[in-house]
């Protein structure tokens, strides 16, 4: 069933923790919330869920709006960070639990719900601990049993508020690959909050990136890590290098080093801010006259495939970050203090933010 929210905004108190948010999700499709720690993420999440009202703005499941529908008839199941299985009862019988909770017209009769649990364990691959207690559980599996719980009731959409943050980084990674087939087979829409990159990048088929209760860009993983829309994407998708410099006819500049610049072609001297992600420059030894960034190298480590230098201009003495093959790093033969070159192969100039106030 396919999501759409339409400029939703929400205050609390005088904070804006939503401002004018529009997004649409297909079903089947697996989209990640991404953005800082109180971008606005989790009330989006809430709000779609109807445990959270929105002051404007409209809900839609399935081309209905679903504002005013309370959340029990919403069809949404959810897991959260903080597993809240009851303790009391068995994992059967959390997984049971919805079921059992519906008025008596809706309730299965008890030999389906048995299957059902059965075949929802099955799912979760967890079937041989039914008859544990969560005490009795790993935190991965934990996740697994919320899962299946949020599935007993067959959901529309699924709705998981960093459903893996407490674990460790291992578990995690199976976990989130493991979400991705179970999403592809139930064939529902599901959003998910995380701020790890990494994560969305891996998992969601796109990915929206929030910022102080707004949108900066939406797009598949490989759209916004290759082309990201703002400084702050740019920013926030991995290490990134800054140059400030001006730019004028499709040209930005800094000092001798300059670099195309073609959202500028019509400016005539804009303060602007280029944008180079460290794996991005090519490094060569220093020949008087070539084209590049004069810099020194301050300190090298390699770690696996990739050597990690960090560099000073020399006229301004900025730290830049590059990252190298290891191969390429070997055969320049260089040491600590020794004079290179850097030139980007690939930047993006966005214009200066306004000084702030
Ligand atoms: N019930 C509330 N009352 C007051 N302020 C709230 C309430 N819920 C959220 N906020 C504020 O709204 C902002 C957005 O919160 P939200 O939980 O949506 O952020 P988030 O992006 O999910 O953050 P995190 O990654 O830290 O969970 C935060 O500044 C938060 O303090």
């Amino acid at each position: 069933m396919s999501i759409e929210v339409s400029s939703l905004s929400k205050r609390f108190g005088s904070f804006r923790a939503l401002d004018d948010i529009s997004l649409h999700i297909e079903t089947g499709e697996l989209v990640a919330l991404l953005g800082p720690s109180g971008c606005g993420k989790t009330t989006l999440l809430r709000i779609i869920a109807g445990l959270e009202q929105p002051d404007s703005g409209r809900v839609w499941f399935a081309g209905e709006d679903a504002t005013d529908v309370h959340v029990r008839h919403r069809q949404v199941g959810f897991v959260f960070q903080h597993y809240a299985l009851f303790k009391h009862m068995t994992v059967f019988e959390n997984v049971a639990f919805g079921l059992r909770v519906k008025h008596r017209s809706q309730r299965p009769a008890e030999d389906v719900i048995r299957r059902k649990v059965t075949e929802l364990l099955q799912l979760v691959q967890l079937d041989w601990l039914a008859d544990r207690y969560p005490s009795q559980l790993s935190g991965g599996q934990r996740q697994r049993i919320a899962l299946a719980r949020a599935l007993a009731v067959e959901p529309r959409v699924l709705l998981l508020d960093e459903p893996f943050g407490a674990l460790d980084a291992k578990v995690r990674k199976e976990l989130r690959r493991w979400l991705r087939r179970l999403h592809d087979d139930l064939h529902v829409a599901s959003v998910f909050v995380t701020h790890d990159q990494e994560e969305a990048l891996e998992v969601a088929d796109r990915v929206v990136l929030m910022n102080a209760g707004r949108i900066e860009q939406v797009g598949t993983p490989r759209e916004v890590w290759e082309n990201p829309a703002t400084p702050f994407v740019y920013g926030f998708l991995g290490d990134v290098n800054q140059f400030k410099g001006r730019a004028a006819a499709g040209t930005w500049r800094d000092g001798a080093f300059s670099l195309p610049a073609p959202d500028f072609s019509g400016a005539d001297d804009a303060e602007a801010v280029a944008y180079v992600r460290p794996h991005e420059f090519d490094i060569s030894r220093y020949a008087a006259g070539s084209d590049g960034i004069a810099v020194r190298l301050n300190h090298a480590y390699l770690a696996g495939p990739s050597a990690f230098l960090e560099l000073s201009r020399q006229d301004t003495g900025q730290l830049i970050e590059a990252q190298v093959p290891e191969d390429v790093f070997r055969s320049l033969n260089v040491t600590e203090g020794e004079a290179l070159l850097a030139r980007p192969r690939n930047a993006r100039v966005f214009a200066a933010p306004p000084p702030q106030a």
